[in-house]
């Protein structure tokens, strides 16, 4: 193996621009597989924006992203990357199995066994026939950590994991995510809790308007959430 096939995530010259507004500005980034690669950076940076043009949601205004050495093709969400967004987009009428079940059926390549083992993982009980409208922030939080590991991607990018949760729920989410790194998942993830990205990060990015760069200095002030 050479070393350019030990690198999970490649992005050379990425940027985004919206009517006029640069949102990503000329970014480079290389992440080795099996690493845990943490962003911070202030509301309203650009992480939320590198994740989905990483995931291939959008479309970049220009550069290049390789995934496992493969181009990113805008409009095709790749089977090897799991991906947690704010906004988790589950159906309310529906129970978290039921949710899950749905999302599974698109790629339709795990039973409903591991469906179910995927809920007990991230501490839900699959048999809750609640629909999601009635779970607590950290339940649907758990469920989008659900759906975003279910299908056991090489890849996970999980913007803001302990939103919501309380503290048994971050130390099972800091678990979960050491468990992933052991079964050689690269992960990226954002967060605003220095201790998050303390234990878990092998090394930190700081977005700061659009522009990303190596980031050591890792204190409370750094990471404050946003102007006020
Ligand atoms: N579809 C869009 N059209 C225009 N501007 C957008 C769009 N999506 C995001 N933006 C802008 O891009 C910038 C970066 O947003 P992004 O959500 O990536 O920030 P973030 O770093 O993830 O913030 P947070 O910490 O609040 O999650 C913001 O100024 C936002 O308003």
């Amino acid at each position: 193996m050479n070393g350019h096939n030990d690198s999970a995530v490649k992005i050379v010259n990425l940027s985004k621009e919206i009517k006029g507004h640069k949102i990503l500005k000329d970014i480079h980034l290389e992440i080795s597989r099996g690493k845990i690669c943490g962003i911070v950076g202030r509301n309203g940076s650009g992480k939320t924006m590198l994740f989905k043009v990483i995931a291939g949601l959008i479309r970049p205004t220009s550069g290049i992203i390789e995934i496992f050495g493969n181009p990113i093709t805008s409009g095709k969400f790749p089977k090897n990357i799991g991906l947690l967004l704010d906004k988790n987009g589950l159906l309310p009428h529906y129970s978290g199995l039921e949710n899950l079940k749905l999302l599974a059926s698109i790629n339709n390549i795990i039973s409903l066994e591991e469906i179910k083992k995927t809920l007990e993982i991230v501490g839900l009980d699959p048999e809750d026939k609640r629909p999601t409208k009635y779970y607590s922030l950290g339940m649907k939080q758990r469920l989008g950590i659900a759906q975003a590991i279910m299908e056991k991607p090489s890849l996970l990018i999980l913007d803001e994991p302990m939103n919501g949760l309380d503290e048994d729920g971050v130390a099972d989410i800091r678990n979960l995510i050491k468990n992933l790194k052991r079964q050689n998942v690269t992960i990226l993830l954002s967060s605003h809790n220095s201790e998050d990205i303390n234990l878990l990060c092998d090394e930190v990015y700081k977005m700061d308007k659009g522009c990303l760069s190596a980031f050591n200095n890792l204190n409370e002030n750094n990471l404050q959430k946003s102007p006020k």
